[in-house]
Parts: C-alpha cells; structure tokens; sequence
C-alpha cells in the first residue's frame, strides 16, 4: 500500500503532493513500481495535527483519486468521516482505510457495507490532540486485540461482510515508543484472529528513536526491515512511503519463507 498525503502538514511528507498533478504522477509512479494499491488521505493524522473540514478532506483527495483510479490505480481511502469516503468511492476509490476504526464516524460502516469494499479497521483511541494521553494499556497487544474486535462487531452488525475486514495494530496511534515493538513482536496475535492485517510503521517515531533521534527520511531501511518482517510473520499488507525498498524487502521474505527465488 503506496502512501498518497494529499495534506500541507503529514508528519514525513506533508505539502510534498498536494499539487493534484504531482499527487496523480506519484501515485501513478508507486503503482507502476509495483505498489498494489494507493492510499489517498486528505486529513493529516499526525500528533496534534487539527481537523480538516470535510469539504476541504474531498476537495484535496476527490479529483486526485478519480484521475488515478482513471489510469487503473487500485486506490483505498485514508479517511475517519463517512462523507468522504462515500465522496471518494463514489470517485472510484475501492477500499476504505478508517484509521479510527469506525469510531470517529458512526456512519461509516453502514457507508463501507452498502459498498460492498474492503474496510481496513485501525487501532485507534482517539484524535491527534489527545492521542498520548489515552496509551496506557494493561497489555498493550492483548488490549488492542480486544478492542479491534469490538469494532469488527460493530462493523458486522452494520452489514460488512466478515470477508471484507481488514485489521491494523495502528502504531503511533495512542501508542508509546515500546507499545509499537510490543505489538510487532507479537503480531501473530492479531494475525491468528484470521483477518488480512496491514502494519503501518513507515517513517514513524518509534523507528527514529531506535536509531538514534533518526529523522524522518532516515527511516526508510527500517521501515522496510519492518516490511520484510511483517510479512515473514503473516501480514497481509504493509503501508509505505517509499514502495522500492518495501518491494525488495518483501520479495526476499518470500523467497526466505519459500526457500526459493
Ligand atoms: N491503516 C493505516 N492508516 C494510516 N494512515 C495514516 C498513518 C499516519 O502515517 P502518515 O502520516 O505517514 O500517513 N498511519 C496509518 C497506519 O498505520 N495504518
């Protein structure tokens, strides 16, 4: 999953593609590269980052995802609000990416359903601007487990299809530094729920501070160490911001878990 901000403010890219032109020619670069899907967000969601308002979250992410699902880009939606993912599907996205999990909006579910699309499902505590006040857990792993299946109830009860939820740990979402590790180190917790699990961790906090206060575009080799992990320990999917490295990563993962090219 190629990472598509169309935000002046993302922690690791913000302003780089909100020019519509630069968005569509990177997302369509990704996809060339050999991403399978683009994820297009209109909302940054990093620490302490403000609302956007839903207008504005569709004027920045509409046009950019009906000019790449225009060129055949696979594109899921990185959106909290209903509105917006019924405004992006509608322009052809065909996954919804909810990083709240379905709380944010009570209305998105019932949107996901009548779509009939994939709804990844994230961890997901509160916004930006409280965020570290929520993270205490009494096991971090077994708490965020527990708590993505009261959203899948949620989101069954609001007619997903089961064959349609995708779940994701949500690091650096009311998460502190060792929650992250915590929760890859026993990622097959959640894997062994048996829904596809996508682990965001590209360019996050929790891998600058491994590597010494590392800044953000220092953090691509661990991300994508990151990305050959996850996928030797089962995930279905990896979100990223730099495709080439995560594709290499993840091929030579394979062929370890093969035991052939
Ligand atoms: N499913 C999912 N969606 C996300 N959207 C945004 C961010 C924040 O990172 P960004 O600012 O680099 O997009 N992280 C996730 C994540 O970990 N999982």
């Amino acid at each position: 999953m190629g990472v598509l901000n169309v935000t002046p403010d993302s922690f690791s890219d913000g302003g780089r593609y909100i020019d519509r032109r630069d968005a569509v020619a990177h997302g369509v670069e990704m996809f060339e590269r050999g991403a399978d899907m683009i994820d297009v967000g209109g909302e940054s969601t990093r620490p302490g980052a403000g609302r956007v308002e839903p207008a504005e979250e569709i004027a920045r992410i509409v046009p950019v995802i009906r000019a790449l699902t225009g060129e055949g880009v696979p594109v899921s939606v990185d959106t909290m609000r209903a509105s917006v993912a019924a405004a992006a599907l509608e322009a052809g996205a065909s996954i919804v990416n909810d990083v709240s999990g379905g709380l944010a909006d009570p209305g998105m579910a019932a949107v996901v359903a009548a779509a009939g699309v994939p709804y990844v499902l994230m961890h997901w505590r509160g916004h930006s601007t409280e965020m570290d006040t929520l993270a205490t857990y009494d096991d971090v792993v077994t708490d965020v487990r527990t708590e993505l299946l009261e959203r899948v109830e949620a989101a069954l009860a609001a007619g997903v299809a089961e064959s349609c939820i995708v779940l994701d740990p949500g690091l650096g979402f009311a998460k502190l530094g060792d929650h992250n590790w915590e929760l890859l180190q026993r990622l097959d917790e959640l894997v062994e729920l048996g829904f596809p699990v996508l682990v965001g961790a590209s360019r996050k906090r929790f891998l600058g501070t491994l590597l010494g206060d590392r800044p953000p575009d220092g953090r691509e080799d661990a991300t994508a160490a990151v990305s050959a992990l996850a996928a030797f320990n089962g995930a279905w999917g990896v979100r990223v911001h730099d495709v080439d490295r995560t594709l290499d990563a993840v091929a030579v993962a394979g062929a370890w878990r093969r035991g052939h090219g």
